[in-house]
């Protein structure tokens, strides 16, 4: 077979949809940007709680500010790739501004060192993860779509293939009862009660899931996530409040730089149940650490801890370790990942049905062919198709604000 010359990138381009200047409940990449009453929005518990103006609803403190960022290249033979992620507006500015610059001009293959540079000349502002890192995810994406839709393969096939035929998930959700029903194989539920709630607080946690033990059967996996608004103690004294109820893992229970605090925790948490992070961590060298802390999963969102690129280094530490790297439910960007992954036995969907009732796509309405379990499973076949194999939807109004 003839080898390919492959064309160089033209054009980069920034849109945004959703945020703060935009009506609640755009959803795509920010999925916290529902609408009211849903299950996301419904007292979670966060690092805001403490303060009661705040408890009730993460929107009423900012969560779905940024909204969803949009990235689009063009290659010269008029191929497009794109991704999304959470990065919204202020995204843009540092596509069209900063970033534009490692990538105009470039081979479209050439993504380790486009990634290497973008790194590298954002250090000085990027700080340890957020929205920096979430728009370098979101171009890191865009590059993997465009090389997989110039060379007609899917991504998951220039990682080196899948090792497994389907993906298997767990939901995450306020009612893993009915994932049960939908197929899949565990649910993970937020948690409503933190430190200020003190030892009430722990009671009603371990409630919650002695309820959700007794309608799913000894059997279906339970996990709890924390979203970063625990102490020590409180998870420690959560964690054996629920080891009755066969608890799998207490998840994200403190602010991600709290490093000793999750090997104290992982000390201090039951024989067999398992302590995990990772969505809100941003730099490789953060996972470094954090793998060191002994954790039992690793939890990198591939939107925003730097991309596939990062992602497989990630995979890679974990796999060296002997822990799983789990993604954060990134939808189609992680599914391209996992498949390809020996330490990732299962993975995640999360709800955005309103009541957790029934699938939705997560990035719901951004993207056209965005995958959803059927029975809780994915088969690798449905992932055949170039890049990513998702399109924009056009019905979805986005917005340049900056141009080069
Ligand atoms: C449900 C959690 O609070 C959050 O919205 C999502 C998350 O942390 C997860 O899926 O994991
Ligand atoms: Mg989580």
């Amino acid at each position: 077979m003839e080898s390919k010359v492959l064309p160089k990138i033209k054009e980069i381009r920034a849109y945004f949809m959703g945020g703060a200047t935009a009506e609640k409940g755009s959803g795509g990449a920010d999925y916290h940007d529902q609408q009211e009453k849903h299950w996301i929005d419904d007292k979670i518990c966060t690092p805001m709680s403490k303060y009661k103006e705040y408890e009730q609803s993460r929107q009423s403190f900012g969560i779905n500010v940024l909204g969803t960022l949009v990235v689009e290249i063009e290659a010269d033979n008029g191929v497009t790739g794109f991704a999304v992620s959470t990065a919204g507006e202020m995204g843009c500015f540092i596509v069209e501004k900063h970033l534009n610059r490692f990538i105009e001009g470039r081979c479209v293959s050439e993504i380790k060192l486009i990634h290497d540079q973008m790194l590298r000349s954002s250090m000085y502002y990027a700080g340890s993860g957020g929205l920096v890192m979430n728009t370098i995810s979101c171009v890191d994406l865009a590059l993997w779509d465009l090389f997989g839709k110039c060379t007609q393969l899917p991504v998951y096939k220039l990682l080196g293939g899948a090792v497994r035929d389907e993906i298997q998930f767990y939901a995450t959700g306020s009612r893993p009862d009915l994932a049960k029903e939908m197929g899949f194989i565990g649910g993970k539920m937020p948690t409503h009660f933190g430190p200020h709630d003190g030892d009430h607080g722990v009671r009603e946690t371990a409630a919650m899931v002695a309820d959700m033990r007794e309608k799913c059967g000894p059997d279906f996996w339970l996990m709890l996530d924390g979203w970063m608004s625990m102490d020590v103690n409180f998870a420690t004294k959560v964690a054996h409040a629920c080891a009755p109820y066969n608890l799998k893992w207490i998840e994200e229970c403190l602010p991600p730089q709290q490093y000793d605090g999750y090997r104290e925790i992982k000390r201090n948490a039951p024989a067999g149940m398992m302590v995990t992070t990772g969505e809100h961590h941003g730099t490789l060298e953060s996972f470094q650490t954090l793998s060191e802390t002994g954790v039992d999963i690793m939890q990198p969102d591939v939107g925003w801890c730097g991309g596939l690129t990062t992602l497989l280094e990630i995979a890679a530490i974990a796999k060296a370790k002997g822990q799983l790297v789990v993604p954060h439910g990134s939808s189609v960007y992680s599914h391209h990942a996992v498949i390809t992954f020996t330490n990732t036995p299962f993975s995640e969907f999360l709800m955005t049905s309103p009541n957790a009732d029934h699938t939705r796509a997560q990035f719901a309405p951004i993207l056209l062919d965005e995958p959803v379990p059927v029975n809780g499973r994915i088969h690798k076949s449905v992932l055949d198709k170039p890049g990513f194999g998702v399109e924009l939807n056009p019905e979805c109004k986005l917005t340049r604000p900056y141009q080069h």
